[in-house]
Order: C-alpha cells, then structure tokens, then sequence
C-alpha cells in the first residue's frame, strides 16, 4: 500500500504540488496521470524519498521510505533519469546492485529472465536501444522482489511490442498481489493497462477514480457501426440506446457493447462494414478535467460534435509542451 497524506512541494516560491492525498492498493494497477508539469514526477520522488515533502506525508506500507530497513524490498521504481554505468553489462550492472541491497546473485538472472534480457545479458550497456535500457530499469525495479513498484512513464519512447510487454508485465505484477503505481500523461494508455486512476493537474487531485466509473461518466463506450441498413438496424436496436448518425450509413451507438450490436444485425441479415468500439469519450473527459490544470496550451483542439471527430482532435494537449 502507498499513501500520499497532503503531499505539498514548493520550489523557490512556486508550489508545484498542493495537498495531494491518494493511496494506491495491492493487487491491482493505478495509473498516475496528469498532463506536462502536472507534478507526477515530484509526487513520484517524494514517495520514494528522493525529494522532501515541504508539508505533508509519503508512505509505504504505513512507513516512510528512508523508515525502511531494506527499502528495496518494499518498493521498485523505475525513473525517468536513469544513471547506468555505460561500460558495465547488464548482468554486471544487476549484481552490483544486488551485493549492495544484499540480495543472493541468483535473483539476478532470474529478473534478466522476466524482463526478456537473458540473451544480452553479457553485453555492454552503452549499446542498448532505448528499449533495451528500460527493460533494464525494470529488472532493477525487481531486484529485490518488492511488494509494490513505481514507474515513471515507462512506455515513453518504446515500440509496440515494448508497450505491449510492459502493459502486460503490470498487470501481472498486480496479479501477484502487488502495489503497482504507474504515471503516464497519455489517458489512452492508462485506459489499456490500469484499473484505477488518480489524476492530477497543477499539483492538486482532480480524481480519484476507476477507468470503468470515468467511462460510465464520460457516456459510455460508444461503437460506431457502418451499414447499408443503418435504417433498418436502428429500427431493431433497443430504444434504451441513444443513437446518432452522421451518415447514410453511419450511426453511433451509445449504451450497447458491439457483440450486442453484432448479434442483432446477424440475426436480421444486416451486413456490417465495420464494428468499432471508440474511446474517444475517454480522451475527452481527461482533456475536459486537466483543461484548466494544461501548462502549455497549444493550439485549441477541435471539439467535434461527434465521436468519431473528437477521437481524431484528441491531439493529447498535455502533449504539446
Ligand atoms: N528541482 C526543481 N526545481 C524547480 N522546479 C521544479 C523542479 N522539479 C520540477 N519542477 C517544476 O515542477 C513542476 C512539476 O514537474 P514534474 O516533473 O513533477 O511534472 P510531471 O507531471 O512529471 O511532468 P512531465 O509529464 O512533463 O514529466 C514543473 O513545472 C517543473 O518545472
């Protein structure tokens, strides 16, 4: 379990995070989110006490971080900085870490194993892929088998199959048991790999939620269903659905999932040209909660009367620092 307990950091005369207070449970995976400057990263160092708190209390497992007799057992984290010694190998980097957290060699390989390195286990750092280093990370986060783990925006710069390892390792760490703690300013990613979510903006909680409740806020998933029947099939789909249409053969249905969709249009003989879930409404309602809270705007996104619209003005505001 973390717990943030009115977490406050002021730099010079500026705060750049207020009064935060979240805890983060076991067994499932929270997603830290929140645009550019937001404050995560801060949060994400005081939690680990690398950073002091101005006023209020980080915890782990009911204890401050530096209260921690083997603190790489409590906790994992992954950082943005990342200070590897370029001539080491990977192997070598992971043992000396171990000796000095007195962790048995043996957990070394075993953590090159999960993270997919065995085979360049023996090779230098300094020619790894970006990839390549933040697996690395990842096996040190694990080193000490810790009971929860912190990333900092850990699928930043990796390829598809990067984000897809690591979407998958979270949430079978959370499946483990442990406290899983990740940031992102990407709320499409969040929404593919965490359960809950804490979202900040300029230093101050904006939700404390889970991904299902923002979904149900934001109006449900919406499936965008193309058709020659689009007619007919609205005819035929209950009036519970609310049901738009910007096409001919287009409607947008909010209220039913598409297997629902797709098991009436075949029991009618309705021919479907696409069958599409969006989570446009979900990038919606991150961008309507840290509107106010974007440090650098840039150009006002479209804000499109339909889904399929928003979905392609979604330009990620917190991105465009
Ligand atoms: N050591 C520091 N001294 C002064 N200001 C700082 C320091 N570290 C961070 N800040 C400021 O605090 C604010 C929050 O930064 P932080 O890196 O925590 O945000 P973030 O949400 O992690 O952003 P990003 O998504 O861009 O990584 C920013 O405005 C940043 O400039």
């Amino acid at each position: 379990m973390i717990r943030a307990e009115q977490l406050t950091k002021r730099y010079g005369g500026r705060t750049v995070v207020q009064d935060l207070s979240f805890t983060v449970r076991p067994g499932s995976v929270t997603g830290f989110l929140g645009p550019n400057g937001a404050g995560k990263s801060t949060t994400l160092r005081m939690l680990l006490g690398l950073d002091a708190p101005t006023r209020g209390r980080a915890t782990l497992a009911g204890r401050r971080y530096a209260d921690h007799p083997a603190p790489l057992t409590q906790v994992g984290a992954l950082l943005e900085a990342r200070s590897l010694h370029p001539g080491r190998s990977a192997r070598n980097h992971l043992t000396a870490l171990a000796l000095t957290h007195g962790i048995p060699r043996s957990r070394v390989d075993q953590v090159l194993d999960l993270a997919g390195l065995t085979e360049v286990a023996d090779r230098r750092v300094k020619g790894f892929s970006l990839g390549m280093g933040q697996r690395l990370g990842i096996a040190a986060a694990l080193l000490g088998d810790p009971a929860a783990v912190v990333l900092d925006e850990p699928v930043n710069g990796l390829d598809p199959e990067g984000v897809l390892w690591i979407r998958t390792l979270l949430k079978s760490l959370a499946a483990e048991g442990r406290t899983v703690l990740v940031s992102s300013h990407l709320m499409s990613e969040m929404a593919l790999t965490a359960d809950h979510l804490v979202v900040i903006g300029k230093g101050r909680l904006l939700a404390d939620t889970t991904v299902t409740a923002l979904v149900r806020e934001a109006g449900g998933t919406t499936v965008k269903v193309v058709t020659p029947d689009a007619g007919r099939l609205r005819a035929l789909l209950p009036t519970t659905a609310r049901i738009t249409a910007d096409a001919p053969d287009t409607l947008h249905v909010t209220g039913l999932d598409a297997a629902e969709i797709g098991r009436t249009a075949a029991a009618h003989g309705l021919p479907l040209y696409e069958l599409t879930p969006q989570t446009a409404s979900l990038e919606q309602a991150f961008m309507d909660l840290t509107h106010d809270s974007v440090e650098y705007q840039g150009a006002e996104p479209q804000r499109a009367g339909h889904p399929g619209a928003a979905h392609q003005g979604a330009a990620h505001q917190g991105a465009a620092a």
